[in-house]
């Protein structure tokens, strides 16, 4: 059970959309009221039937609220967090859905101040390239992680019942250091995101644009998929975790440097044995981690 009685949820596009979706399919009965800086989407969510109320920042929408979600770009926490402070109850625990987490806490600390103990840090990992209210979904989070970065002045009975209203999505919670945490999805998530989002600016800049665009296959369209996904989002997560990007770029670019030599060199067997590893590494993530999480 969900032990919030009305969540208001900061950002009604595709994570709390989802979240909301997601609650009220598995049973939540408490009421769920939206926050936007974007007055159309806020009235679109409701008309979707995904909050139950259209909020805005006074009074009426904080009265009994016992959580608030940000799930907005993380360069907003900040604004967010100011905007809601004079409305943070005694009951009210604040979590968020970021995609970096060492930003998102740092600004919390500075706003909240004493009362950061509130804020439970957290990251669905779990999402697609659409954005906004109408891509939202109520099994985005089934079978996905959610990592909790719980911070040390956070009361355990509050990190509980952040990792329940995860579970009760369908979620499978995981707990990291947040710069453990920006370690990680800087290497498998946002430097994929930028690679894509790089050779697509390449490709719609070359001379032969249109020829190439002609004839880019499935291959072209899996490796771009999520340069599809909301440039303001990634904008923000490239800026907000700069450093480990930059330290993962550095290593890849040798990497790069490495097998452009080959190929200028045109050493088959070492292209091979790099392309064999990857292909070896890639089947057994997805049969050991990838595909069998998600039928658990
Ligand atoms: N898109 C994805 O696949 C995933 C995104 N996330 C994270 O979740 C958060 C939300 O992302 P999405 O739902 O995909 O984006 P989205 O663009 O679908 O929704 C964000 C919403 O926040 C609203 N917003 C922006 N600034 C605001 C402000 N100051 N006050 C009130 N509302 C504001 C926007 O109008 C928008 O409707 C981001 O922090 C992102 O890093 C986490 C996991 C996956
Ligand atoms: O579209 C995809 O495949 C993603 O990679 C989704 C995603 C985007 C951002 C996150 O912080 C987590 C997951």
């Amino acid at each position: 059970m969900v032990p919030f009685k009305k969540i208001v949820i900061c950002g009604v596009g595709l994570i709390g959309g989802s979240l909301a979706l997601a609650l009220r399919k598995n049973g939540y009965k408490g009421r769920i009221v939206g926050l936007e800086r974007n007055r159309e989407i806020l009235s679109r969510a409701y008309a979707l039937g995904i909050v139950d109320d259209a909020g805005s920042p006074m009074d009426e929408t904080f009265r009994g609220a016992d959580l608030l979600v940000l799930s907005v770009p993380v360069a907003q926490t900040g604004n967010v967090l100011k905007m809601v402070m004079p409305y943070l109850s005694a009951e009210m625990v604040v979590t968020d859905t970021g995609s970096t987490k060492t930003d998102v806490i740092a600004v919390a600390r500075e706003v909240l101040a004493e009362k950061i103990d509130r804020f439970v840090p957290a990251h669905p990992i779990a999402g697609r390239e659409m954005n906004g209210p109408d891509a939202a979904v109520d099994d985005l989070f089934t079978g996905k992680k959610t990592v909790i970065t719980a911070l040390s002045e956070n009361r355990k009975d509050d990190i509980e019942k952040i990792a329940g209203l995860w579970e009760q999505c369908g979620s499978i919670i995981h707990y990291l250091s947040p710069d453990d945490h920006d370690n990680v999805f800087a290497t498998v998530s946002h430097m994929p995101h930028l690679l894509a989002y790089g050779l697509v600016d390449y490709v719609a800049n070359h001379a032969k644009s249109d020829l190439f665009f002609q004839y880019a296959a499935s291959g072209f369209r899996d490796f771009t998929r999520i340069a599809s996904s909301s440039p303001e989002m990634w904008r923000d997560i490239t800026l907000a975790n700069r450093a480990h990007l930059l330290t993962e770029m550095d290593a890849y670019l040798e990497e790069l440097k490495n097998m452009r030599d080959l190929v200028e060199k045109a050493d088959g067997p070492e292209l091979e044995k790099i392309y064999a590893n990857a292909r070896r590494a890639r089947m057994n993530w997805l049969n050991t981690i990838e595909n069998s999480e998600s039928k658990k």
